[in-house]
C-alpha cells in the first residue's frame, strides 16, 4: 500500500493525474449511458450499441492510462514502442467489447456482475500491454501481489460498476455506476504503477520505432477526440431515437386512451407504470391518484371506501407471486352491476399488464343463448336436451323410496287444429296447453316439451302414494280436454299419456322416455284421450312394427302389391257399373297380407304416396281393358292430399293408360277434407274440372257433418258398411240409411251401400232408393285376372 501511495505521490505530475482522471470519468460516463442503451435494443442495434460502448470505453482506458503515464516521469530516453501501444488499445477496446456484451446479455446479476469483471480484465490487458510498451534503459521489476491487487481492484470495481448501472437507469444510479468505472480505471492504474520498480540498465537498447511521450500527449488528444466524437453521434442516435420514441409514445397514449378496454401496467413490486381512463372507470378508480402508486395502497384504500370487499394483502400477494411465477391469471369481477373481466399477463423484465374488458352485454348473450338452446322458444318450457338433463339428475338424486315417473304426452288431433285453423292458433293452443301442464304439476316435477305437440312431464315425489302418479295422469286428461277458447274459436283437443317408471322401466332417461313413447303409443291406439302405463310385451310389438315399416319399404321395389277389384253393381238394372280398386300386399313370408294392417303405416310413414300413385296407375291401366261403361274407383289417402304432385299423378296416370276422365272415380274420406280445406278443396274442383268424379267413402262414421255435402258438390256418397251390416237389426241404423238415400236423391247424389252381404239387406236397400250396392253378396275382391269373369256370371250364381 505504502508503495502504491509513495509512486503516487512522488512519482506523479498531480496536474496530468487531475487531467486523466477527468478523461476517465468521462469516458466512464458515456459507457454507462450507452450501456443502457444497448441493453434497451435488440439484436443487430444491441450489437452497434455495444460496439459503440466498447470503442468508448476502450479508448478512454487506453487515453487514461497514457495520460497518467505522462504525469508518470520514468526519466530521460523513455519511448513507446508503437506497434504494441496500439495493439494494448485493440486490447481495451476488445476485451470491454466482450464484457459489455455479456453485461447486456439478460437481467441476472451475476451475468452482469461477470461482464463487468471481464471490462476489469480488459483494463488490466490493455495496461500490463501498455507497460511493455515502455522502452527506457532501464528494467522493470513488478511486485506480483500488487499486480494480482490491481487486476482484482479492476475486476471488482468495474462488476460492481455494471450491477449499479443495470439496477436503475436514472440519474443517481448513472452518476454512481461512473464513479464505480472511473475507480475500477484509476485504481487499476496506479495499483498496477505501485507494483514497479525501475532498475537502470545502460546496455538496454531501445528500439527505433518508438514514440516519444510528447508525442504520445498527441495520440492521447486523439483517443480524447474519439471519445468527444463517439459521445457526439451517439447523442444524436440518442436524440434520434427519443423523437422516435416520442412519437410512438404520442401515438401509444392515443391508442391506449382510445381504448374500450381497461389496461394498467405494473411493474414487479406491484407499482402502476402506466393506466389508461378506462381502466379507472371500469375499476371504480376514477379521481384516486393511481400514477406510480403501489396496487397494494390503492387496494387499501378502497377497501376503506366499501369499494372493495376482498383481502387487499392476500390479493395483492396473489398476483404479484402470480406475475413472478409468470403465470396468466384470469378472473371475472363485478364493478357498479357490470362483469369485467381481468387478464393479469407476465410482462417480460417482471411486472404484469392487466387489461380489462367489459363483458356483461357478452356474457347476457351468452346466457340468452344458453337459455334458446335448452328451452322452447314458443313455450318456454326445457326443450328435450334440457328435459334429458333434469331427468339425470332426478334420477341421480332419486333415493329407493323415491317415485320417479316419466310422461309422454301427445295432443290428440292437434295436426287438424293446426291446418284446418292456422299456425297462430296451433300455437296459442300449445301455449295454453304449457300453461296448464304447468298448473297440473308440482315444483319438484318438471314439464317439457319435446317438440311438436309432444310434451313430456316428471314425476318426482317422496314417499309418496303409488297412485300419485295415475292421479296426475286423469288429472293432465281432465285439464287438458277442458275446451280452449283461442282467437273466438270454442276448441277442444284430448291428450293421450304413456307413462313410465323409474327404475323398473328404465335406469335411464333414453330407456324411460323410449318405453314412455311405447305406452303412448298404446294409449292412441286404445282411443285416445287416456293414459297407458308401460308393459314389457311392447316393446315387442314396437319391434314388430318397424319390421313391419322396413318390409314396407322393400315390397314397393319388390313388386309385391297387386290390385284386386270389387264390383260395384247398379241396384235397378242389377249390372256391374264400376269396381273398386283395393290393394293387396303378397309377403313373401306372411302370405297376403290385408290393407288394413298396412295402410295406416304406409300413411304414417309416407310410402302411401309412392304407393297411392302406383294403385292409380294400375287401376287406370286395367280399366282400359273393360268396357266402357265400366268405371273403376280408387281409394286416395288424406296422406295423399298434402301430396303438391297429386293432380299431376292423376293426370299422369290417366294420360299413360289412356283411360277417360270421367270413368276414374276418386274415393275420399271425411278426414280429408278436415286438413287445411280450402287447399283440399281447390285440388278436388281441379280433379273434377277435368272430369274425374269424387266419392265421400265411409260415410257416417267420422264426424258425418252435412256440411260436407255443401263444401263440396260430390258424385257419389258410399254408406258405410257397418250402417247396412245392422240394417235388418236395428232401426236406427235403418234410418240412417233412408236418410242418406233421400238425401242422395234430393241433391242428385249417386248413393252407394257398402259391405251389402245378405238378399234382405239388398232388398231393404233397393226398397229406400239406394243407387248402387257392393259387398260379398256380389262377390269378394278378386285379382284383375277374375274382373271378365266377375261381369258375366249374374250375382246369385257368384255368390253360390
Ligand atoms: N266385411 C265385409 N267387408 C267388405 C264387404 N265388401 C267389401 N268389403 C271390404 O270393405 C273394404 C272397402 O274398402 P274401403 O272402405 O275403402 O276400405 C279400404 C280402404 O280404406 C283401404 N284401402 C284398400 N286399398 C287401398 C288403396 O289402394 N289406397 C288407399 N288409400 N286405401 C286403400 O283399406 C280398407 C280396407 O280394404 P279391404 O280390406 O280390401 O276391405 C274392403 C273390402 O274388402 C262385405 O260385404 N263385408
Amino acid at each position: 500500500m505504502y508503495q502504491v501511495l509513495n509512486c503516487l505521490v512522488t512519482e506523479h505530475d498531480w496536474r496530468l493525474v487531475v487531467l486523466g482522471g477527468a478523461i476517465c470519468w468521462l469516458a466512464s460516463a458515456v459507457a454507462i449511458s450507452l450501456l443502457h442503451r444497448a441493453r434497451a435494443s435488440q439484436g443487430r442495434t444491441r450489437a452497434i450499441w455495444v460496439g459503440l460502448d466498447a470503442a468508448v470505453g476502450g479508448c478512454g482506458i487506453w487515453a487514461t492510462h497514457f495520460v497518467a503515464m505522462l504525469a508518470y516521469d520514468p526519466g530521460a530516453g523513455a519511448g513507446y514502442n508503437i506497434p504494441v501501444t496500439l495493439i494494448s488499445l485493440v486490447f481495451a477496446v476488445a476485451i470491454s467489447a466482450v464484457g459489455l456484451g455479456i453485461a447486456s446479455l439478460n437481467e441476472r446479476r451475476w451475468t452482469v456482475a461477470m461482464g463487468g469483471a471481464v471490462v476489469g480484465l480488459g483494463v488490466a490487458a490493455m495496461h500490463y500491454t501498455g507497460m511493455m510498451a515502455l522502452e527506457l534503459p532501464a528494467r522493470i521489476v513488478w511486485s506480483p501481489g500488487i499486480v494480482l491487487a490491481s487486476v482484482v481492484f479492476g475486476s471488482v470495481f468495474a462488476a460492481m460498476a455494471l450491477v449499479v448501472a443495470v439496477r436503475r437507469d436514472d440519474r443517481s444510479h448513472t452518476l454512481a455506476a461512473t464513479g464505480l468505472l472511473t475507480v475500477a480505471i484509476v485504481s487499476h492504474h496506479f495499483t498496477a504503477m505501485g507494483a514497479v520498480t525501475l532498475v537502470p540498465d545502460p546496455t538496454l537498447v531501445i528500439d527505433e520505432l518508438t514514440i516519444a511521450p510528447a508525442a504520445l500527449s498527441f495520440l492521447i488528444a486523439v483517443a480524447a477526440f474519439a471519445i468527444l466524437g463517439i459521445s457526439l453521434v451517439a447523442a444524436m442516435l440518442d436524440r434520434r431515437s427519443s423523437s422516435e420514441l416520442h412519437q410512438q409514445k404520442v401515438l401509444l397514449d392515443s391508442a391506449i386512451g382510445n381504448m374500450s378496454q381497461g389496461l394498467c401496467m405494473f411493474d414487479a413490486e406491484g407499482r402502476i407504470l402506466l393506466f389508461n381512463e378506462r381502466y379507472s372507470e371500469m375499476m371504480d378508480r376514477t379521481g384516486m391518484p393511481l400514477q406510480g402508486r403501489m396496487l397494494i395502497d390503492v387496494l387499501q384504500d378502497q377497501k376503506s371506501n366499501g369499494k372493495w370487499d376482498g383481502d387487499p394483502d392476500e390479493f395483492f400477494n396473489m398476483v404479484v407471486a402470480a406475475a413472478k411465477a409468470g403465470e396468466t391469471l384470469t378472473r371475472v369481477v363485478t364493478r357498479n352491476g357490470r362483469s369485467i373481466r381481468v387478464v393479469d399477463q407476465p410482462k417480460k423484465g417482471g411486472g404484469w399488464v392487466a387489461t380489462f374488458e367489459d363483458i356483461t352485454e357478452w356474457q347476457q348473450a351468452q346466457e340468452r343463448i344458453s337459455h334458446m338452446a335448452r328451452h322452447d322458444a314458443l313455450t318456454n318450457l326445457p326443450n328435450r336436451t334440457l328435459f334429458r338433463e333434469q331427468l339425470e339428475k332426478a334420477l341421480r338424486l332419486a333415493k329407493r323410496s323415491d317415485q320417479l315417473a316419466v310422461f309422454c304426452l301427445d295432443l290428440d288431433h292437434f295436426k287438424e287444429i293446426n291446418d284446418t285453423l292456422g299456425h297462430p292458433v296451433g300455437d296459442a293452443l300449445l301455449k295454453e296447453v304449457a300453461r296448464r301442464l304447468g298448473e297440473c304439476v308440482t315444483e319438484h316435477d318438471t314439464v317439457a316439451r319435446l317438440g311438436g305437440d309432444e310434451f313430456a312431464v316428471v314425476q318426482f315425489c317422496s314417499d309418496c302414494d303409488p297412485s300419485a302418479v295415475s292421479l296426475l295422469a286423469s288429472h293432465i286428461v281432465e285439464q287438458i280436454g277442458e275446451p280452449y277458447d283461442i282467437g273466438g274459436h270454442q276448441l277442444v283437443v284430448g291428450v293421450s299419456i304413456g307413462i313410465s317408471l323409474a327404475p323398473e322401466d328404465g335406469k335411464n332417461p333414453d330407456e324411460l322416455l323410449k318405453n314412455a313413447d311405447l305406452a303412448l303409443y298404446r294409449a292412441k291406439a286404445d282411443g285416445r284421450g287416456t293414459y297407458r302405463y308401460f308393459e314389457t310385451g311392447m316393446d315387442a310389438r314396437a319391434q314388430a312394427r318397424r319390421i313391419l315399416e322396413l318390409d314396407l319399404r322393400a315390397a314397393l321395389q319388390r313388386h309385391e302389391f297387386e290390385v284386386y277389384y270389387q264390383p260395384i253393381r247398379d241396384v235397378a238394372s242389377d249390372e256391374v257399373v264400376a269396381f273398386e280398386a283395393l290393394v293387396r300386399w303378397n309377403h313373401s313370408l306372411r302370405g297376403l297380407i290385408s290393407p288394413v294392417n298396412f295402410i295406416p303405416l304406409a300413411e304414417e310413414t309416407g310410402l302411401i304416396v309412392q304407393l297411392g300413385d302406383w294403385v292409380l296407375r294400375q287401376a287406370c291401366m286395367d280399366a282400359t281393358g273393360w268396357p266402357d261403361n265400366v268405371d273403376v274407383a280408387v281409394n286416395l289417402s288424406p296422406v295423399q292430399f298434402k301430396n303438391p304432385n297429386l293432380v299431376s299423378s292423376v293426370k299422369a296416370a290417366l294420360r299413360a293408360s289412356g283411360l277417360p276422365a270421367h270413368r276414374l272415380e276418386l274415393e275420399i274420406t271425411e278426414s280429408v277434407l278436415l286438413q287445411n280445406s280450402a287447399a283440399t278443396l281447390a285440388v278436388l274442383h281441379e280433379l273434377r274440372g277435368f272430369g274425374v268424379r269424387i266419392s265421400l267413402d265411409d260415410f257416417g262414421t267420422g264426424y258425418s257433418s252435412l256440411s260436407y255435402l255443401r263444401s263440396f258438390p260430390f258424385d257419389k256418397i258410399k254408406i258405410d258398411r257397418s250402417f247396412v251390416n245392422e240394417l235388418t237389426t236395428r232401426d236406427d241404423s235403418m234410418a240412417i240409411v233412408r236418410a242418406v238415400t233421400s238425401l242422395g236423391k234430393s241433391l242428385g247424389i249417386v248413393t252407394t251401400a257398402e259391405g251389402v252381404e245378405t238378399e234382405a239387406q239388398f232388398e231393404l236397400l233397393r226398397r229406400e232408393g239406394c243407387t248402387q250396392a257392393q259387398g260379398y253378396l256380389f262377390s269378394q275382391p278378386r285379382p284383375a285376372a277374375e274382373v271378365n269373369t266377375m261381369l258375366s256370371r249374374p250375382r246369385a250364381r257368384i255368390v253360390a
